[in-house]
């Protein structure tokens, strides 16, 4: 299921003395399978923009197409749960939303509301903590026991629950330590790779991004400036950080190597890993990587 922008405005409390504008003519596409990341300062409107990806605002201006439903100002607010499910967002801090007595029953209440019986939501709800690093034994504990990285997975264990084909994610490693960070990009994108999941998240990591994404939105005052492959992108440096949005560790790393050495890399690193390999590529008579030593740093 693709979902498409075409020339989508979005006005707060429009016709009111407070209306205020926050998405201005965004043209867009979110491809089935892709992973997409949406950067931008405080306030350009990554949250406005997301919410019109499963329908819980609709545009002001223009059309969003999520699959072969077209979501206008116009769109009837009845029937949109299907798309609800199909596009699940996991919004900043989701553990503030866990309620129920129990991690399973919390997990499980999506699909309950879809009308699963409680065996069948005690059974998606076993399904879905591996998926998140957790396991069985956590189906009767209380949410509200686990540490904050735990409760965020169980919440979005919730999300995966209603089985979405798109995840949508902002700022979801936000408040973690770096392993737990890590741990939580890795499983994202386990999800993306075994079961083709469509994502989009929302990030201020260069990181995670040069790691991670196939495509890339940048945002700025409620418009796109730019979108493309963030190798692309992060090609030109100079015009990131005049925006102020800096670049991966490796890319920066990269372009002060060049300017030492006075030489060029054959291709940008976008990553640790591909920066090794392109420095070695330099050396020569360099022993051989054994495949035991490559596979710890791909990211
Ligand atoms: N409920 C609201 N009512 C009125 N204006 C709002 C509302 N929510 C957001 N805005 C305004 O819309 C614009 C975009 O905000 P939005 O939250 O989408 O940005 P953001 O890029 O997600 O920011 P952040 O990175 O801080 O989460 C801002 O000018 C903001 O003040």
């Amino acid at each position: 299921m693709d979902i498409t922008f075409e020339k989508v405005g979005y006005t707060y409390q429009k016709g009111t003395p407070f209306e205020s504008r926050a998405l201005y003519d965004i043209d867009l596409m979110i491809k089935e399978g892709s992973y997409t990341a949406l950067v931008g300062h405080t306030g350009s409107g990554k949250s406005t923009l997301l919410q019109h990806l499963n329908a819980l605002s609709k545009p002001t201006e223009g059309t969003v197409k999520i699959g072969d439903r077209v979501i206008t100002s116009q769109t009837d607010n009845k029937n949109l749960k299907n798309i609800r499910k199909k596009v699940g967002i996991v919004f900043q801090f989701p553990e503030a939303q866990l309620f129920e007595e129990t991690i399973a029953r919390d997990i499980a209440f999506g699909p309950k509301n879809f009308g699963a019986s409680e065996e069948e939501g005690k059974e998606i709800a076993k399904r879905m903590l591996p998926l998140v690093g957790l396991d069985e034994s956590f189906m009767e504990r209380s949410p509200f026991d686990l540490s904050g990285g735990q409760m965020r997975r169980v919440a979005i264990a919730g999300v995966l629950a209603m089985d979405p084909e798109v995840l949508v994610l902002d700022e979801p490693t936000a408040g973690l330590d770096p392993q737990g960070r890590k741990e939580m990009m890795e499983m994202f994108f386990g999800l993306h790779q075994q079961q083709n999941m469509t994502i989009v998240l929302v990030t201020h990591q260069m990181d995670d991004v040069a790691n991670y994404a196939d495509h890339m939105i940048i945002l700025e005052k409620g418009t796109v400036v730019k979108q493309g492959e963030p190798r692309e992108i992060f090609q030109d440096a100079e015009w990131l950080e005049s925006k102020q949005l800096g670049v991966p560790a490796a890319v920066a790393f990269a372009g002060r190597l060049e300017k030492r050495l006075n030489r060029s890399f054959a291709k940008l690193p976008l990553t640790t890993a591909e920066l090794a390999e392109q420095i070695a590529a330099w050396l020569p008579n360099l022993p051989k990587q054994t495949a035991q030593e490559k596979g710890g740093e791909d990211r």
